[in-house]
């Protein structure tokens, strides 16, 4: 391999991306982020909605965690519960633990589904927790990516509030740009994801990047997308 050629990444890594460009699930236009950013691409979870896409993708999310498992001994080894913060999280949690169960059965037949409600509920069950309670639980959350970390801070929030404990976060997709707010100019922001692994002590894993983005649309892509994107990176690029 030349010296310039990216590196080269697992063949599911590959597989999702080339689903989610044929599923639409990546696009690329003007995109205004949760953030109020402007992105020249978009990554739209909801469109993995056939049985074949949700296969897919949580297929992806299992094997980036037996991954993680498999090659640190750092904790966390278990976790009890996997959270998908509403709405777009809660299929990925649901299908997420079929997957893991479907490849590990020793070990994951016993791992647990939860998502919140955004409005709690005041009748029946009430509430605003579905699936596993999460009390004295080590819990992961998954979710499809982290821009602001507006969502996923909410998330902890809400696990701290029922008494589990976060032991790790798992995205599809690494954006790997700062952190948007007050000092969106400075050459020196992090990202969210790195603010969550320093101020938790938490893995934050994704299934891609976006150099690994980068690096399959390079000689395949729309030239002027892939141009966009590499301007949006070079802009946005965050230091951790
Ligand atoms: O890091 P952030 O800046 O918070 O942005 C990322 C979040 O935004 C989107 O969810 P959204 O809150 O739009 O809700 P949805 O899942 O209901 O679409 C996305 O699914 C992430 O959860
Ligand atoms: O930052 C966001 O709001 C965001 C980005 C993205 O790629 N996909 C998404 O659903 N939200």
């Amino acid at each position: 391999m030349a010296s310039s050629d990216p590196p080269e990444i697992p063949d599911y890594k590959t597989e999702f991306l080339q689903s989610c460009l044929s599923a639409n699930v990546l696009t690329f236009g003007n995109f205004t982020l949760k953030s109020g950013r402007v992105s020249p691409y978009f990554f739209n979870a909801g469109l993995f909605h056939t049985g074949s896409l949700l296969r897919s993708i949580s297929t992806a999310y299992a094997y980036s965690i037996i991954d993680f498992l498999s090659n640190t001994q750092s904790p966390p080894q278990d976790f009890d519960v996997l959270f998908g913060p509403a709405y777009k999280g809660i299929p990925l949690a649901c299908a997420t633990v079929s997957a893991l169960t479907a490849l590990a059965p020793a070990r994951f037949s016993s791992l647990s589904y939860s998502f919140n409600r955004k409005e709690a509920k005041t009748h029946g069950e009430a509430g605003s927790i579905v699936g596993a309670p999460l009390r004295g639980k080590r819990v992961v959350i998954i979710d499809d990516v982290i821009t602001a970390g507006t969502a996923m801070r909410e998330a902890i929030g809400i696990i701290e509030a029922e008494g589990g404990v976060l032991v790790g976060v798992i995205v599809a997709l690494d954006r790997m740009e700062r952190m948007p707010g007050s000092g969106d100019g400075a050459a020196d922001r992090g990202s969210a994801i790195g603010e969550i692994r320093k101020r938790y002590g938490v893995p934050v894993l994704s299934i891609v990047t976006l150099d690994d983005l980068v690096g399959l649309l390079r000689g395949k892509g729309d030239e002027g997308d892939l141009k966009r994107l590499e301007g949006y990176r070079e802009k946005w690029l965050a230091t951790d």
